[in-house]
Parts: structure tokens; sequence; C-alpha cells
């Protein structure tokens, strides 16, 4: 059957500290560049992947020669700061094996809630998927304090996803999946192998984390509904099954599948047509409204007759004609002094009128929902 699994082009991979380490000592590095093998041929094989890594606490520890997870907030963060450039180097050298190099991508919640940084690191994002290069997000450690905290990289991971539009967030973690207990305390926990991203039953059985994660299942079960949103589709599998990845993408069975109620697009497209603040108006000419609406195209630049209000790039607008009726709403390409610039020009003139060109549409196809 076809699936965001096998067939999706866009992944997040998450892996957690509970796996990452080895009991806690370190990195395991065996472990590391067995995913990385499998990362590099889903890449090489035509797949985004944006790597969401944890360990650079458990990193750093070893690097310190501590045994014992500090409690106070600035000693963590000194072990993060320590073992990111570890993780990272680790990385680095082990993709490098498959001619692919990494990026290191440090967040925080702030930048994520920032509509310009949004849309900043969303960029960077989408920039560094199409080189050979393997992004790596970690949660920027030292400069975030407690009441802002991811805390645990499964949220990052389901932001990350409605970021770059992935089909698919994979949630490597130490267990081979959800249970309907926690295994740790259940030796006759039954695997779930497959549930609806919003069940609420999914969260009752979901529990806490070990000693090295944080959020346990709880978090992932929570990070695969906040995927659904952008229709992605999680997968909880156990990392240290021989060839995880390649298994997945090739349609086995493996793991817990928590699957949205709606595609990518769909999604998209239902958040937008309740997306009620806009922020500006496009009004589009006859031939123009007859494209989007009888032909599902993309709204170019030479459709357009005017623009109103203030609105920066990405940002929600109402599509009007000529008659002033909304036909339609949209994330615009442009801000509104490039957009006011560019009206009724050819693609060709776009560039000379910007001095670059930014994408070919006003408003994509799959940024716009027809009202
Ligand atoms: N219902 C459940 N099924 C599987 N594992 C569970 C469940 N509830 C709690 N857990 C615990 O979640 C842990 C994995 O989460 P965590 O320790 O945060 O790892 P990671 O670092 O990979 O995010 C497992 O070791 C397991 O003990
Ligand atoms: N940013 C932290 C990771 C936080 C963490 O442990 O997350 P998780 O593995 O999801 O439970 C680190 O790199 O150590």
């Amino acid at each position: 059957m076809a699936s965001s699994i096998t067939h999706g082009q866009r992944w997040v991979v998450k892996i957690g500290s509970a796996l990452l380490t080895n009991d806690g000592a370190g990195l395991d590095a065996t472990r590391i560049a067995s995913w990385v093998q499998q990362m590099a041929e889903l890449k090489q094989a035509g797949i985004d992947i944006v790597l969401v890594s944890s360990g650079a606490v458990a990193a750093g520890m070893a690097r310190l020669g501590w045994q014992e997870r500090p409690e106070s907030m600035e000693l963590l963060q000194a072990a993060a700061a320590v073992g990111q450039t570890q993780l990272v180097q680790t990385y680095e050298a082990l993709f490098e094996q498959y001619q692919l190099h990494t990026a290191q991508v440090l967040l925080t919640h702030d930048d994520l809630a920032d509509r310009k940084r949004y849309l900043n690191a969303r960029n960077t994002l989408r920039a560094l998927q199409a080189m050979p290069i393997i992004p790596i997000v970690n949660e920027n450690d030292t400069v975030v304090t407690d009441e802002i905290r991811f805390g645990d990289n499964d949220t990052l991971g389901a932001l990350v996803a409605n970021l770059v539009e992935a089909d698919a967030l994979i949630l490597l973690t130490d267990q081979d999946g959800l249970y309907d207990a926690d295994p740790r305390s259940n030796p006759n926990a039954q695997l779930i192998p497959q549930a609806q991203a919003n069940d609420p039953a999914i969260v009752a059985v979901a529990g806490g984390g070990g000693k090295l994660g944080r959020g346990g299942m709880a978090t992932k079960v929570r990070a695969a509904r906040l995927a659904a949103r952008s229709g992605a589709m999680t997968v909880i599998a156990g990392g240290r099954i021989d060839d995880v990845l390649l298994r997945l993408r090739a349609g086995e069975s493996l793991g817990t599948r928590l699957v949205p109620d709606m595609e990518p697009i769909a999604a998209r497209k239902q958040w937008l047509a309740g997306h009620l603040q806009t922020k500006g108006d496009v009004i589009i000419d006859d031939g123009a409204a007859a494209a989007l609406i009888k032909k599902g195209k993309s709204l170019l630049p030479v459709g357009v007759v005017s623009i109103s209000g203030h609105f920066q790039r990405g940002e929600c607008v109402s599509v009007k004609n000529t008659q002033g009726a909304v036909i339609a709403r949209g994330l615009v390409n442009y801000d509104a002094l490039e957009a006011s610039k560019v009206c009724g020009q050819h693609s060709d003139q776009v560039q000379q009128s910007l001095g670059y060109i930014a994408e070919l549409e006003l408003i994509h196809r799959d940024n716009l929902v027809l009202l």
C-alpha cells in the first residue's frame, strides 16, 4: 500500500538520548554509524532527511568525565555545549564517507513561535534539503530556560516536521514501538502496530521516560498529534532493529504507525481555510481567477491587478476578483512591497524588477484554498 512511509519524499528522523548513548557512557558510535549508513542510502534515493538528534548532554557528560547527570541548569547546559560539538563531529565524519555533509541547526521554542524566524528557519532547512546535506537539529540548550524549553526532542521533531512539511516523522527509541503498557514494568505488554494519531486511547497507555531519555512515550504520542496537524504520519520504532529505516521504507510493518486524519496538502488547506485573519488583499483579473478556479493553477504575478495591506512573505492573504469577492486565501511568497512591484508582470520581468527571483508563483497552489 502506498503511504507516506514508502512513497513520501520528506522525512524527519529523530534519534532519542536513550538510544544514542551506550548506557549513558558517551555516544554509541557503532549504532550511529548504522543509522548514518541508512540515512545516506535514503538521501541518495531522493528522500530529503532532516535529522533531529538528542545526545548532547550525554556526550558532554562523558567528555567531562561525569558519572551522574547534574541537577543544576547551568551544568546541564555546559554539558550540552561540550557534547554538541562531539555529536556533530561524529555525524559529520560518518556522513562524509557517503559524500554527504551535515549542517548544525540549533532551535528554541521562540524561534518557532516568531513568524519571521519560523519562515527563515523553514527557508534555511529547505535550502539545505535541496543539497547533499543532512541538517542536524537539536534544541539550543545553552540559551533556553526551564519555562521555554521543549525539553524532549519528540516535540521539537514534530515542530520540525510541521516546519518542513514532512510526509513522515520517524521517532527511533529504545523500545520497539508503543505498547499497551510500559514494557519496562509489564513484561506481557503488547505492541500497538497502528492507531489514529488523535486517538485518546493511546494517550492513556503512553508513560514517562527512562533514566536517559526525557519524555517517554507520552511526548512521542503528543508529537504524533502535532505532526498530524500538517498531515505527517509518525512511526515510533526501535532504533536497535537492524536496518530499521530501510525496512520501514520498503514497507515492512515495524513499530507503531500513528496515522493522521488527512494528507499533508489537505491538512494545510484546512488550516488555511480556518485562518480568518488575513494580512492583505491580492486583486486578480478574470483570466487568473479562471486559472485558479477551473484549472487548479498557482497564482502568478502576471494575473495580479493590485495589492492592498501590509503583509510579510509567508503570511495569509485574501485573493479577490475585480468585483471585490473573495475567491481564495493563501500564503504569499512575496511581501506587500515586492508584490506591488511585480503586479501584472511576466515571470521573466519579475527578476528584473526585484533584482532576484524567490519563487515564480505569488501564491503556490499547495498553499492556496478556494472559497
Ligand atoms: N506504553 C509504552 N510503550 C513503550 N514504552 C513506554 C510506554 N510507556 C512508557 N514507555 C517508556 O518510554 C521509554 C522511551 O522514551 P525515552 O526514555 O524518552 O526515550 P528517547 O530518548 O528515545 O526519547 C521506554 O524506555 C519505555 O520505558
Ligand atoms: N537537547 C538534549 C536532548 C533532550 C532529550 O533527552 O530528548 P529525548 O531523547 O527526546 O528524551 C540533548 O541533546 O541532550
